[in-house]
């Protein structure tokens, strides 16, 4: 049966969308970024790398999936937010300006490891000091990275997205059925 190597509630919730049965495994990674990394090959050298720890964690027999999301703003990667003055500071650059969203998807079976890697424009409403607190309070920020959730409370900050909204959440459907259907898993 074909393995999702995530914890996120959100990616098991897309990936059920794709029809194909799957469990559900967590693996533990180092995710910090190597100096001079570009946001791009962070995404996906992650995704690939939580795919083969998946791979290996079950025993190498069943198809792994990994996903990786980072949310990119002028160059930088906004990661979870550690407490809400960082959550602020994530906000301040994300109010009223365009960021990219960057998530990768990678499946690990005996044919190999391949990847995607997708892309999304989001633009976001100048958003107030109070309306950040009042969003902090909330507790949907903490677990996310940006300290969004596109599909919850936040999506009343989003004017406009261009690019893969299944993507913004954590899992781009189009890209992971091509994964899966080249290896003949769908
Ligand atoms: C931008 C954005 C992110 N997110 C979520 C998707 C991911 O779950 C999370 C990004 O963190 P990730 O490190 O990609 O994933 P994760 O730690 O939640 O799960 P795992 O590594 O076990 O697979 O933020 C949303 O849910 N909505 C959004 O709009």
């Amino acid at each position: 049966m074909l393995i999702l190597a995530s914890a996120s509630p959100r990616r098991a919730e897309l990936l059920t969308q794709l029809q194909v049965p799957f469990k559900q495994i967590s693996v533990d990674l180092d995710e910090s970024v190597k100096s001079g990394e570009e946001p791009r090959d962070y995404v996906v050298r992650l995704a690939r790398a939580k795919a083969e720890a998946g791979w290996r964690q079950a025993g190498h027999v069943d198809p792994v999936l990994g996903s990786d999301t980072a949310v990119v703003c002028q160059n930088k990667i906004l990661g979870k937010p550690q407490d809400q003055a960082d959550f602020k500071r994530m906000f301040a650059l994300l109010s009223g300006a365009h960021h990219q969203v960057m998530t990768a998807v990678a499946l690990r079976s005996d044919r190999g490891l391949q990847h995607r890697l997708v892309l999304t424009d989001v633009s976001f409403k100048v958003v107030s000091p109070q309306e950040m607190d009042w969003y902090w309070q909330t507790g949907e920020p903490a677990d996310k990275a940006g300290g969004y959730g596109i599909q919850g409370l936040a999506g009343r900050f989003v004017t406009r997205i261009q690019g893969s909204y299944s993507a913004v959440v954590g899992l781009p459907l189009y890209e992971t059925a091509e994964l899966l259907k080249e290896q003949h898993l769908l």
